[in-house]
């Protein structure tokens, strides 16, 4: 990636690059990043979509594999200049047990790392999450923060912990020496929540609210906040990311960067409802409907009904104390440091966002029918 073999055609590797942000990842690159020679699209399960991106000028492999499994990401990585890895068990509803979370999230992360240092690959993108900062067990708000503000970061579930520790691994592996003498350049980039074209529980929240005659009941004040960020802009940012590692190396090397661009702040609820309105359905009620006491009560009910049932069969509703304290509090940034350090800038804006993602649930919810 010298200056001087600026014509040179990059292998990039994306791990997970058949989930809702890694297609995204994937369709980006071969968009728009010029130097892509070869593209790897690593993942448990395959989508029969990569089949159609065979056909182009880049090179895309498709490899079935698993990032707990240390040889098989081993055998992915030998040869690639640069690898983006967002591969990873989002569960925060309790259908993985900790130990999986933890191996896929933890283990697998330090599987990549040390494949990049025995390989020689030196351009890590870790995809991170807010959730690494918060919200914190104990409620308090996050408003319009960023990478320097102070929070009580405490971790009590599985996911916010993995996610927590395979950053940390990330972070700490940058500059160790990889295979032919040079440093590995590491950065992690941290999603707020990520909506768009494939958002899998916005789909559930259309269908769930054509199952009510659509209506949807507001459960959360509509003042507590969430940050939010469109797909696309995600994905261009791990692009934008994934190029300029090397240019800009010291700079770069071993920061977070949150995820951001120009959707409103919002509560959950109202932010969804910008996309769901417009397909049909409506949010009832200016103030939460139930007393948030008995929504403690439904989520304490429902964990017990999970742990009660679970040798019989999978009780995962949304609910659960983990997903309401998430939901209830703010949690917002504000910040431009991606900007300043490797000149993201959203590459989509509010409304072609929110465009994008109502023709998709429309089509989703149809799809349904
Ligand atoms: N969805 C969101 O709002 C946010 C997601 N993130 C992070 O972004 C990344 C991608 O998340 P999503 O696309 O939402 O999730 P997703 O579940 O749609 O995608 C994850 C992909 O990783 C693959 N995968 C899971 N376990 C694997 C394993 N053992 N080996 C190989 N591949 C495996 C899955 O098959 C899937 O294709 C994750 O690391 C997640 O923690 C961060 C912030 C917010
Ligand atoms: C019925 C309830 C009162 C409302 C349930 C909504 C919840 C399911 C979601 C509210 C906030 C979401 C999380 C947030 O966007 C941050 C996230 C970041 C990640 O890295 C993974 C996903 C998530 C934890 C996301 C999950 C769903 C919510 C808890």
């Amino acid at each position: 990636m010298a200056d001087s073999a600026q014509a040179q055609k990059l292998v990039y590797l994306v791990t997970g690059g058949c989930g809702f942000l890694g297609e995204h990842v994937v369709r980006m690159l071969l968009q728009r990043e010029p130097r892509l020679g070869e593209l790897r699209v690593f993942d448990r399960h395959l989508g029969p979509w990569l089949e159609e991106l065979k056909t182009g000028p880049v090179r895309v492999t498709a490899i079935q594999g698993d990032v707990t499994e240390a040889h098989e990401v081993a055998a992915a990585v030998a040869g690639a200049h640069v690898v983006i890895h967002t591969a990873g068990l989002v569960d925060v509803f309790g259908r993985a047990s900790p130990e999986t979370i933890h191996e896929v999230n933890v283990q697998g992360t330090r599987n990549v790392i040390q494949a990049c240092v025995q390989t020689g690959t030196r351009f890590l993108v870790y995809t991170s999450s807010m959730e690494v900062v918060g919200p914190n067990t104990k409620g308090h708000p996050f408003y319009r923060g960023n990478e320097d503000t102070l929070y009580e970061a405490v971790h009590r579930h599985p996911y916010p912990c993995s996610k927590a520790l395979a950053e940390r691994l990330v972070l700490e592996a940058n500059g160790r020496e990889v295979h032919g003498g040079l440093p590995l350049v590491t950065c992690a980039l941290r999603p707020t929540g990520i909506y768009g074209e494939g958002h899998q529980i916005m789909r559930d929240f259309y269908r769930q609210g054509l199952r009510l005659g659509g209506w949807l009941f507001r459960a959360i004040p509509a003042s507590v906040e969430h940050g939010r960020v469109y797909v696309g802009n995600v994905a261009w940012m791990h692009v934008l990311a994934a190029r300029e590692l090397e240019r800009r190396a010291a700079l770069m090397g071993g920061q977070v960067y949150f995820c951001y661009d120009g959707s409103p702040y919002k509560s959950y609820e109202d932010f969804n409802m910008e996309f769901l309105g417009p397909c049909g359905l409506q949010l009832v009620g200016a103030r939460p409907l139930l007393p948030y006491w008995l929504l403690v009560f439904l989520a304490a009910l429902n964990a017990l009904l999970q742990w009660l049932l679970r040798p019989l069969v999978l009780y995962a509703p949304l609910l659960n104390p983990y997903t309401l304290a998430v939901a209830n509090t703010t949690f917002t940034v504000s910040t431009d440091k991606a900007q300043r350090h490797f000149g993201y800038e959203p590459l989509f804006s509010w409304e072609d966002s929110r465009t994008r993602t109502i023709l998709w649930v429309q089509a989703a919810g149809s799809s349904a029918q």
